[in-house]
């Protein structure tokens, strides 16, 4: 254990309102003893309070000259951003004994919310700020080795955000826990594909992005199309959100970009499955969803209410449920528990022939008319999940987790509008799955034949042709599609907090609600 005599000069995390202003109750500066474990930091001042951060919460710790004033600003980014090297102090840095701790400040203490960085400024009495600095990175377990991380910026994503948080957050974080970072902005669709397809994998600890779900997407795509994909796919990928859905951090308990940036600094990886989606002789990968009629439709709907954030599938939805199309078309299943007997390993193809995980069950154009389950009938909703949350507002499936091999695959052949309603009024809790009118299937495969829509009910008359299939947020073409999963693919970047049965609890606690 690390010990020391300290003076707390200002501790954000105790102003009231203001980001570092000291609070009016506390006199500073604190004298304080600090102690320093392989778990936490915590410091006890005069009257015996004792203040303590969790290791996890712990992103760095900094020398600097001596309490400038400029530290002492209301603007958080403006302390991040603070060069530890500033003109005239009385010290250099080398012998200064002043050194800042950075860590994430929770809100509630709740470890899926984050409120903002808190910054505290010690002064060293005896073991001097080097060996604090130390002893606080190797509780951090932060600069423990050289990490270089690739960070693609998508300035046009969601609400246009993205640029804004790399710089005021993700930038000064990373920095800050001693991460050499690069910066490469998307400046066109695709370009996440090229740069991830093209990527010395040498150079690189991990690839995170500031996006929504389509530009991580397209880094899956990239990293698994690679004639070494098989090396590609342990490249650990992590995505901060800078979309408007961020299905994917919703699904990682990491939606605020300070939370995804402590997440990529502690760089804590598991295993996620991800999918093929084969069309014709066209195969691509992915890590979401793939949908098809009312929720394919109001997700590209939505893109009019775009201005509007989380909250445009919503207000999509309803204008859609009100106009509720009725498709046909025939679904094939192969249940995760009949999948072994249609197993084509022998005569496995990777994606396009050529690079990519292998397809097991869907190589073939034709061996799913074989299947267990066909289906030939109306549609109003269809989803096959991979995550339980397909945008941060729409728990699509309590039980589906990052890595449990299974495609979750939920359908309605004859919704009413006011069952519809029912459905997605209440889109974070999975209580749809209880709605009679609704079904779902858990499996290793499945190929879909879309056909056309009618505003009829039973949709006999297939008026109008379709138009959407979405595939994590991306639409590719009205074709038949063949859809497989291949189990814990991609390395992801992952909290150390997150728990994925939350999801269930969230579940079981609605459906007790009633
Ligand atoms: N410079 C650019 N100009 C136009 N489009 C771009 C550019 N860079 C990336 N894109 C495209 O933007 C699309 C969406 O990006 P992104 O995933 O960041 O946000 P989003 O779709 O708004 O968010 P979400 O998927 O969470 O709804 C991607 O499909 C990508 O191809």
């Amino acid at each position: 254990m690390f010990t020391d005599k300290v003076r707390v000069h200002w501790d954000n995390a105790s102003s009231q309102g203001g980001w570092c202003m000291p609070s009016s109750k506390t006199k500073y500066p604190v004298e304080a003893t600090l102690k320093i474990d392989g778990d936490q930091v915590w410091w006890t001042n005069s009257i015996g309070t004792v203040t303590t951060i969790a290791r996890g919460l712990i992103f760095g710790a900094t020398r600097v000259f001596r309490p400038l004033p400029a530290l002492k600003t209301r603007k958080s980014a403006t302390v991040l951003n603070q060069k530890t090297h500033t003109e005239g102090g009385i010290y250099s840095v080398e012998n200064s004994p002043y050194w800042l701790l950075h860590a994430v400040e929770l809100s509630n203490g709740r470890l899926d919310k984050a409120s903002g960085i808190r910054r505290i400024l010690f002064e060293s009495q005896s073991s001097g700020a080097k060996e604090c600095v130390a002893a606080v990175e190797d509780c951090a377990r932060v600069r423990q080795t050289v990490k270089n991380i690739l960070v693609i910026v998508n300035p046009f994503g969601g609400t246009k955000k993205a640029r804004r948080t790399y710089e005021k957050v993700v930038k000064p974080m990373l920095q800050l826990a001693g991460i050499n970072v690069q910066l490469q902005e998307t400046t066109h669709i695709g370009h996440a594909t090229e740069i991830a397809h093209a990527l010395r994998l040498d150079l690189y600890s991990a690839i995170v992005t500031v996006s929504g779900d389509g530009v991580f997407h397209e880094v899956v795509n990239g990293l698994l199309k690679r004639p070494d994909w098989e090396q590609a796919r342990k490249m650990p990928i992590g995505v901060v959100a800078g979309g408007s859905a961020n299905a994917m951090n919703k699904n990682l308990m990491t939606l605020q970009p300070e939370l995804a940036t402590l997440a990529v600094i502690k760089g804590h990886t598991r295993p996620m499955d991800v999918f093929s989606i084969s069309q014709n002789d066209t195969v691509m990968y992915s890590h979401l969803q793939f949908m098809w009629t009312l929720l394919a439709d109001l997700d590209f709907e939505s893109e009019n209410y775009r201005w509007m954030g989380g909250e445009r599938m919503t207000v999509a939805a309803i204008i859609r449920l009100l106009r509720l199309r009725t498709y046909r078309g025939k679904m094939y299943l192969l249940p995760a528990d009949q999948a072994h007997a249609h197993d084509q390993s022998a005569n496995a193809q990777p994606g396009d022939g050529q690079h990519g995980p292998l397809r097991r069950f869907t190589a073939s154009p034709t061996a799913h008319q074989s299947w267990p389950k066909i289906t030939d009938t109306t549609f109003n909703l269809f989803v096959a999940t991979n995550l339980a949350w397909i945008s941060d507002e729409f728990m699509a499936s309590p039980s589906a987790r990052l890595a449990n091999g299974e495609i979750d695959v939920i359908w309605s052949e004859e919704m009413s509008v006011i069952q519809g309603l029912a459905a997605v009024t209440d889109q974070g809790s999975g209580k749809y799955l209880q709605l009679p009118y609704i079904k779902q299937e858990r499996v290793k495969a499945l190929v879909l034949e879309p056909h056309g829509w009618a505003w009829d009910k039973d949709g006999r008359k297939n008026v109008h042709a379709g138009t959407y299939l979405n595939v994590s947020g991306e639409r590719v073409p009205y074709l038949p599609t063949r859809m497989e999963l291949h189990p814990g693919v991609l390395t992801v970047i992952a909290p150390e907090w997150l728990d994925e049965e939350e999801w269930t609890r969230i579940a079981d606690k609605a459906r007790r609600k009633g």
